[in-house]
């Protein structure tokens, strides 16, 4: 097979947003309750910039109320902890998110742990984990929750499918494990210390590379027909007459794309489902805190 299926991530997080602005408005309309988010970032890392101004322009474009906190580089993990727990008590907050990676005077694990469950849109708090790994509610984590509506855009049903994952990060690996379990996928999760990867994701129906190491994944470790969900966002050296690298994924796309029937480019493919999942999680999260039940935001 030849020329797969490119699978939109740009238009596809066009289309959760626009679900989560009607519910947005359902919720204003309804419940007189509009949902904010607010977005932590801790020093100057110009990709974090990038990714953080992003998620207030959405949030508000959504009908959302967004803030944003920027702290120094040198804020101590005290002050975070302290900043985190008046959010927590602030009830026109309906979600916080700390933008990662944090500096290294503070321990990440102990900020995900201090923000409230409930307003811990990223799904990273181990409640969170627990309750979406044990089935009891709970908030999933976005890039897992982009991967399987992209993977649902072209197989609205995966019961039954071969799922192997590369990669085994508690904010992407692990997650979609879980998520991927409850579509009814036979899950296998693949790492840098699996013996002859390439011939276990050849078994795959659905490969979903999430290793962070440019185009790891090359053509002839695709089955024929397979879907394929690139997760990795790698910058390349620049070449000569380049003034930035190019991104890649962890897959080698144009190798790929020759065998699978459908893939993510990167960028435009996980990438900016990772913004429009956040954007969902906060209005259930909103809902969640008002005793409503939660809506599914899918494609
Ligand atoms: N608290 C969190 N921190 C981080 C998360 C997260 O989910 N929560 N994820 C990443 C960064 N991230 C969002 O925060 C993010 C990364 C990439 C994209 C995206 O749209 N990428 C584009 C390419 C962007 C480029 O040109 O550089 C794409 O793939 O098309 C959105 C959000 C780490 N930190
Ligand atoms: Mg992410």
């Amino acid at each position: 097979m030849s020329g797969a299926q490119i699978i939109d991530g740009k238009q596809v997080a066009q289309q959760v947003r626009g679900r989560v602005a009607e519910e947005v408005a359902a919720l204003k309309r309804d419940h007189g309750v509009t949902p904010g988010l607010t977005v932590v970032l801790v020093g100057e890392n110009p990709a974090s910039q990038v990714y953080v101004r992003n998620k207030s322009r959405q949030t508000e474009a959504a009908g959302m109320v967004s803030t944003m906190h920027k702290l120094p580089a040198e804020t101590s993990e005290a002050d975070l902890l302290a900043l985190v727990a008046d959010l927590n008590e602030d009830p026109s907050v309906h979600g916080i998110l700390v933008q990662l990676p944090l500096p290294e005077q503070i321990d990440e694990t102990r900020v995900i742990e201090a923000i409230s469950p409930a307003k811990d849109v990223d799904g990273f708090h181990p409640e969170n984990v627990g309750r979406v790994a044990t089935g009891a509610g709970g908030i999933a984590p976005c890039t897992p929750l982009g991967c399987v509506i992209l993977a649902k855009t072209v197989q609205p049903d995966l019961t039954g499918m071969e799922a192997v994952i590369v990669g085994r990060s508690n904010i992407v690996g692990k997650p979609l494990a879980q998520l991927l379990l409850k579509e009814n996928c036979t899950v296998t999760i693949a790492h840098s210390r699996t013996r002859d990867l390439p011939e276990v994701t050849r078994r795959a129906d659905l490969l979903l590379a999430a290793v962070g190491r440019a185009e790891m994944v090359r053509g002839d470790w695709v089955k024929p027909g397979a879907t394929v969900i690139d997760v990795g966002i790698n910058r390349l050296e620049p070449q000569p007459g380049e003034e930035k690298g190019r991104l890649v994924g962890d897959v080698a796309f144009e190798e790929a794309r020759e065998v699978a029937s459908a893939i993510t480019p990167v960028p435009g493919g996980v990438g900016p489902m990772t913004i429009a999942c956040l954007l969902a999680n906060t209005v259930n999260a909103a809902r969640a805190i008002n005793g409503l039940e939660p809506v599914a935001i899918g494609a």
